[in-house]
C-alpha cells in the first residue's frame, strides 16, 4: 500500500448512557493510502460512527478517542473547531445516504456549487459559475445548464446524489467518505453513481471510504474490505482475497450474501456467538 493518507489507531466512540459510559467503536484501527477501502457491517455495528470519526462529526454527547487519528501526518485530535471546518470543506469530504438532508432546499443547486467552491477558492462569480457547470457534467449530468436552475425537490434521488458528488468534490479533497451513496437509489441508478465515483476517484487519485452494509456492492468497488461488527474491525482483507476471510462472523456474513446463479433453495441464516461481541 502506499504511504498512509488516513492513519486511524485504537480509535473510540463512547455515549454516556443513564448506566454509564457506552463504547459504540471500540478500538478500530486501520490506515487508508491511495485506494478505495469498504467497511461493511450490519446496522449499528459502527460503521457510520467510524467516517463521523474522521470527520469529527460525531454527534453530542459523543465523545471520540483515538491513540492516533491522522490526515496526511496532522493530528485530528488537536485539530481546532475553526481549523477543521476548513480540513472539512478542502481535504476530507463526506456524501450521506440522502442528499436532502445535506442540500440547501431554498437554493438552486448551481448557487450551492458555487458556493462550495468559493469557500475554498478565490474567485469570482462567473468563474465560480463556470466552475460548477464542468462539475455537473463531470458527474455525467446532461444538461448541466438546466441542472443547475433547479431546486433540490426538483431532482430525482439519482440527480441529488449526483449534485452532491459535485458539490463534495469542487474543493478536490484527498479522501472521499461516502456513507450509504447509493442504498437510497434504485440498482441501475446505484449503478450509475458508483460508477461516476469510481470515475471520479481514478481521475483525482482521491481515497475514498465507502460505508454499506452491502457486502456484494463493497467488494466489487473496492481495494479493500474492512468488516464490522459490534462496535470492532473483525477483519481487514483485500477484496479478491474475501473467500479467504477468517473470522466466523466473516464467513457467515459471505455465506449468507445470495449470489449470481444461486441454487440454493433458502439463504444459510447467520448463527452468531456471543464471544464475537467481547
Ligand atoms: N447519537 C447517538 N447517541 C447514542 N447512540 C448512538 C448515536 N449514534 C449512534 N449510536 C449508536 O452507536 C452504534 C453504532 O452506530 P452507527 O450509526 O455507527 O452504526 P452503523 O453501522 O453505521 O449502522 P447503520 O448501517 O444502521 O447506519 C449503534 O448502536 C447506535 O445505536
Amino acid at each position: 500500500m502506499s504511504d498512509p493518507i488516513l492513519e486511524v489507531e485504537n480509535l473510540r466512540v463512547t455515549f454516556p448512557t443513564h448506566r454509564g459510559d457506552v463504547d459504540v467503536v471500540r478500538g478500530v484501527s486501520f490506515s487508508l493510502g491511495r485506494e478505495r477501502l469498504g467497511i461493511v457491517g450490519e446496522s449499528g455495528s459502527g460503521k457510520s460512527l467510524t467516517g463521523r470519526s474522521i470527520m469529527r462529526l460525531v454527534p453530542p454527547p459523543g465523545r471520540v478517542s483515538a491513540t492516533r487519528l491522522a490526515l496526511l501526518g496532522h493530528d485530528l485530535l488537536k485539530t481546532s473547531a475553526k481549523e477543521m471546518t476548513r480540513i472539512r470543506g478542502k481535504r476530507i469530504a463526506m456524501i450521506l445516504q440522502d442528499p436532502k438532508f445535506s442540500l440547501n432546499p431554498v437554493m438552486k443547486v448551481g448557487h450551492q456549487i458555487e458556493e462550495s467552491y468559493r469557500l475554498h477558492a478565490d474567485a469570482d462569480r462567473g468563474q465560480a459559475r463556470g466552475k460548477a457547470i464542468e462539475a455537473l457534467s463531470a458527474v455525467r449530468i446532461r444538461d448541466p445548464e438546466a441542472v443547475y436552475h433547479l431546486y433540490p425537490h426538483q431532482l430525482s434521488g439519482g440527480m441529488g446524489q449526483r449534485v452532491m458528488i459535485a458539490m463534495m468534490l469542487m474543493p478536490e479533497p484527498q479522501v472521499l467518505i461516502a456513507d450509504e451513496p447509493t442504498s437510497a437509489l434504485d440498482v441501475t441508478v446505484q449503478l450509475q453513481v458508483l460508477a461516476i465515483l469510481d470515475d471520479l476517484v481514478r481521475e483525482r487519485g482521491m481515497s475514498l471510504i465507502l460505508i454499506s452494509h452491502d457486502l456484494g456492492m463493497v467488494s466489487a468497488f473496492c481495494d479493500r474490505v474492512m468488516i464490522m461488527y459490534a462496535g470492532k474491525a473483525v477483519e481487514t482483507i483485500n477484496a479478491r482475497d474475501l473467500d479467504k476471510v477468517e473470522h466466523p462472523y466473516a464467513r457467515g456474513l459471505i455465506a449468507s450474501a445470495p449470489r449470481l446463479g444461486d441454487d440454493r433453495p433458502e439463504l444459510p441464516v447467520l448463527q452468531r456467538d456471543a464471544n464475537w461481541a467481547k
